[in-house]
């Protein structure tokens, strides 16, 4: 048996402090960049909306789909120490040639600013994407996991610890790229022209992603490592197909029944091995009902409806998160744990992964009931047989105007009336109509010719100031932008004699009134929800995997959040419900029915300590550990030959 001897500082393995800083610096570099990915898309490949949130979350869950070839490339093959140095190799080229993509001097030959050749950036840019997934998610079981195999038996409490640490650290990582590289982008830069720096934008979690491999490397002298035993997975996979076959084989009656199916696999496959498998499957069953809180946990961004109030750029609103993580898992971890265990409550890790996912559930809720008040704000929108009709009176008097077959409006010199018809007519809506006689410059907007009208256009909250210019002729005004709110200004012919007095201002929409503490519970409680779901969720796919499979149960965990993202697609393309509350509470009463079905799978599971039945086993089998090993290798050679062979053969009993 091997007995590392590793140098601790208060209980915890030095080499702790590398994977954590490791971990750091790698979620800096994911979250950095996944910051500006979806503005890269839309203001550099200018890709419209839709194209570009759907390519955003196809990324996303595709970088928590292939941990299930990290842990296999792991487990099976090289173990975890070499493969998150080589995928790490991979995810810092990726982001250095994501950084390139966004050079867009590279191809600007006619020196205008705007990238020549599209298809260029966009194919370096996916390259670069792939390159990053496989990185990002092959890495991530086996850190985690590896973090976890530098502890002894005697230090659980600090292995628990361990895991709030590395959840702190990815969050912490996650903040501070999300406030950072958004402003990193917003500099200006360039060869021959200066554009929105996104070079510097994805280029600092290049270097981050660079400096993260550097420092796992550095801890290498004191890692603990373990080595694969033989190819796990294939093992696996054969010892399962060969318990099914088996049990096929002998569906008769009167053969007598056994335990679990996977005892089957009796005849062939060591029971070292049929115990560690049916160990992984329990868990991996559980999990099923898992993906419904990754649902509604990735659209959290689509609940906090009014940024803005909050004061910062919509792309760094993300900070909201990690912020109240790095809070609320010291308060949980130090204080509510502790608390609801003197009181002499069993809160097992199952039952917190429970309340978190209800805890997830009343955060759209919440969510739902701050809609109906903003609902109760917003101005009747026509419903899908209605459509809306803005005239604008620019003429010096009142108008009549009939719309057809006898509807009237009275529209005031200068006015604008909203109508909204059962019958189908062109929607008019603008932010300044011009009805100076000559072309107009107003600031920020192209000059607009007279009697047109400029589109909507989005400006901050707060007090604004424009200036209106006509060759020599200017004259200058302010308005006061309240969040949420649409309006139309109206320049008459007489603009510059009056010195801008005249400029009628329409409220096409209401600024918001719901207060903006409305929204700080459903934060709160969907981060709550995170810490008792996703930190357990961590601890507990370390503790219940068997040694040699720790990164692939890592990777089936991860796997949840996987199918989380891909349900977020297929809800976002099957459409949305006609009200919004309605979709949130549609979404709070799934994820209840779905903590049940978890909660009653969960009170048949029976927590084990892997390492106890791995002794167990061997016990049983009279096996010292280095036998044992040996005995799976040369279980591994017979198999080879027995190919070909055909019924049951007794190999061990
Ligand atoms: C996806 C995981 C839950 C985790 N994310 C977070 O902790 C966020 C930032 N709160 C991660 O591993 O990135």
């Amino acid at each position: 048996m091997l007995v590392y001897l590793t140098a601790e500082c208060c209980g915890y393995p030095i080499s702790i402090f590398f994977i954590v800083v490791n971990e750091f610096c790698e979620r800096f570099s994911y979250y950095g960049m996944r910051a500006v990915l979806v503005l890269y898309f839309r203001y550099f490949l200018l890709w419209d909306d839709d194209l570009a949130t759907s390519i955003y979350h196809a990324f996303v869950a595709l970088c928590y789909l292939t941990p299930i070839l990290g842990a296999i490339i792991a487990d099976s093959w090289l173990g975890k120490f070499k493969t998150i140095i080589y995928l790490s190799i991979v995810y810092a080229i990726g982001q250095v040639t994501m950084a390139i993509s966004t050079i867009h001097d590279i191809t600007d030959a006619n020196r205008d600013g705007t990238p020549d050749n599209f298809t260029f950036h966009i194919a370096l840019s996916m390259l670069g994407l792939i390159l990053i997934a496989l990185g990002t998610g092959g890495i991530k079981p086996c850190v985690a996991a590896f973090g976890g195999d530098q502890f002894q038996e005697h230090q659980s409490r600090q292995l628990n610890t361990f895991f709030s640490v590395f959840y702190l650290c990815i969050n912490a990582g996650s903040l501070l790229s999300t406030l950072i590289t958004p402003v990193l982008r917003a500099q200006e830069c360039g060869i021959h022209t200066q554009q929105q720096c996104y070079p510097l934008a994805f280029g600092v979690p290049a270097v981050l992603m660079v400096i993260s491999l550097v420092v796992f490397i550095a801890g290498s002298g004191m890692y603990v490592k373990t080595d694969p035993e033989g190819n796990i997975m294939w093992s696996v996979c054969k010892c399962i197909g060969f318990a099914i076959k088996n049990r096929f084989r002998h569906r008769s009656s009167s053969y007598p029944k056994r335990e679990h199916w996977m005892d089957w696999a009796n005849e062939k496959y060591d029971k070292l091995l049929i115990a560690q498998i049916k160990m992984v499957l329990k868990v991996l069953f559980l999990y099923i009902p898992l993906p419904m809180f990754w649902t509604l946990f990735d659209q959290k961004v689509s609940i906090c409806h009014f940024s803005g109030l909050l004061g910062g750029l919509p792309d760094q609103m993300q900070t909201v998160n990690p912020i109240l993580i790095l809070t609320l898992v010291p308060i949980m971890d130090r204080l509510i744990f502790p608390l609801i265990q003197k009181c002499g409550l069993n809160f097992s890790p199952l039952k917190r992964m429970t309340v978190g996912m209800l805890f997830a559930a009343m955060a759209f809720v919440s969510a739902a009931l701050v809609q109906i008040e903003i609902d109760k704000t917003l101005p009747n929108f026509p419903s899908s047989s209605e459509s809306q009709l803005k005239v604008v009176n620019t003429y010096s008097t009142t108008l009549n105007v009939t719309i057809s077959p006898n509807e009237h409006l009275l529209i005031e010199s200068f006015g604008v009336q909203l109508h909204t018809s059962k019958h189908t007519y062109s929607t008019i809506s603008c932010m300044f109509v011009n009805g100076y006689t000559a072309d107009l410059n107003i600031t920020n907007l192209d000059s607009i010719e007279p009697s047109a009208t400029t589109n909507y256009t989005l400006v901050n909250q707060g007090k604004r100031d424009f200036v209106l210019r006509h060759g020599e002729q200017w004259c200058e005004f302010s308005r006061k932008f309240g969040f949420g709110a649409s309006y139309t200004f109206l320049i008459p012919s007489t603009v510059f004699s009056d010195d801008c007095e005249s400029i009628t201002e329409v409220e096409d929409m209401k600024p918001n009134s719901v207060h903006m503490a409305l929204q700080i519970p459903q934060y709160f409680l969907i981060t709550t929800g995170e810490v008792m779901f996703s930190v357990t969720g961590l601890q507990f796919s370390y503790s219940q995997a068997p040694k040699n499979m720790k990164s692939v149960l890592q990777a089936g965990w991860l796997c949840t959040n996987a199918v989380g993202n891909i349900i977020v697609l297929i809800v976002a393309e099957l459409g949305k419900l006609p009200k919004q509350w309605a979709e949130y509470l549609l979404f709070a009463s799934l994820l209840v029915a779905v903590s049940i079905i978890f909660s009653i799978m969960a009170y048949f599971y029976t927590y084990i300590d892997p390492a106890e039945i791995e002794a167990q086993v061997r016990k049983e089998q009279g096996l010292e550990p280095e036998e044992m090993e040996k005995e799976t290798l040369e279980m591994e050679e017979k198999d080879e030959d027995q190919k070909n062979e055909q019924g049951v053969k007794q190999t061990k009993i």
